[in-house]
C-alpha cells in the first residue's frame, strides 16, 4: 500500500489511543511484506510504566498472528487536537531492532505530505542484537 494510504489508516486509528495521563496520541501502522496490516496505539494506565507504545502494539500483534516480515512501520502523533512527528522511544527502537528485515522502513509522519524515512540502523546505531551474543 502507498504511504500516503497508510499515514490515512494511522490518522484515523489515533482515536483509538488510550492515553487519559498524557494526552499525547500515538498511532503506528505496520505492513508486511504480504501486504497485511497491524494498528498499534499507545495504551496507558493508572500505573504509568504498565502503558505501553504504539508501535510495540503494532509489532506485538503481528508477531503473535506469526508474521515477522516487515515493510514498514508508519508512526504519528497528535497533542492538542494537532498533529505531530514522534519518534520511536529507545525501548521501541530495540523491539523494532529485533524485528528487522532487509529494507524495512520506519516512517515518521506529521501528515499525509510531510513524513521521513528512517531504517533502523539510524534510529538504532551500534544496537544490541542476538549476533553480539555468539561467539
Ligand atoms: O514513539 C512513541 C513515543 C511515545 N509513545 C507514547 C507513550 C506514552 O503513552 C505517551 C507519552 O510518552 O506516548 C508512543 O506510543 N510512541
Ligand atoms: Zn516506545
Amino acid at each position: 500500500m502507498n504511504i500516503e494510504k497508510l499515514i490515512k489508516i494511522a490518522i484515523e486509528n489515533l482515536k483509538n489511543s488510550y492515553s487519559p495521563y498524557s494526552k499525547f496520541k500515538v498511532s503506528a501502522v505496520l505492513e508486511t511484506k504480504e501486504g497485511e496490516l497491524y494498528t498499534g496505539v499507545n495504551i496507558e494506565n493508572a500505573s504509568y510504566p504498565a502503558g505501553i507504545c504504539a508501535e510495540r502494539v503494532a509489532i506485538f500483534k503481528a508477531i503473535s498472528e506469526g508474521k515477522k516480515d516487515f515493510k514498514r512501520l508508519v508512526l504519528i502523533a497528535e497533542a492538542n487536537n494537532k498533529l505531530k512527528i514522534a519518534y520511536p522511544c529507545g525501548i521501541c527502537r530495540q523491539v523494532l531492532n529485533e524485528f528487522k528485515t532487509n529494507n524495512f522502513e520506519i516512517i515518521v509522519a506529521s501528515s499525509i505530505n510531510n513524513y521521513k524515512i528512517y531504517n533502523i540502523d539510524e534510529l538504532l546505531p551500534y544496537s544490541f542484537g542476538s549476533k553480539d551474543m555468539e561467539d
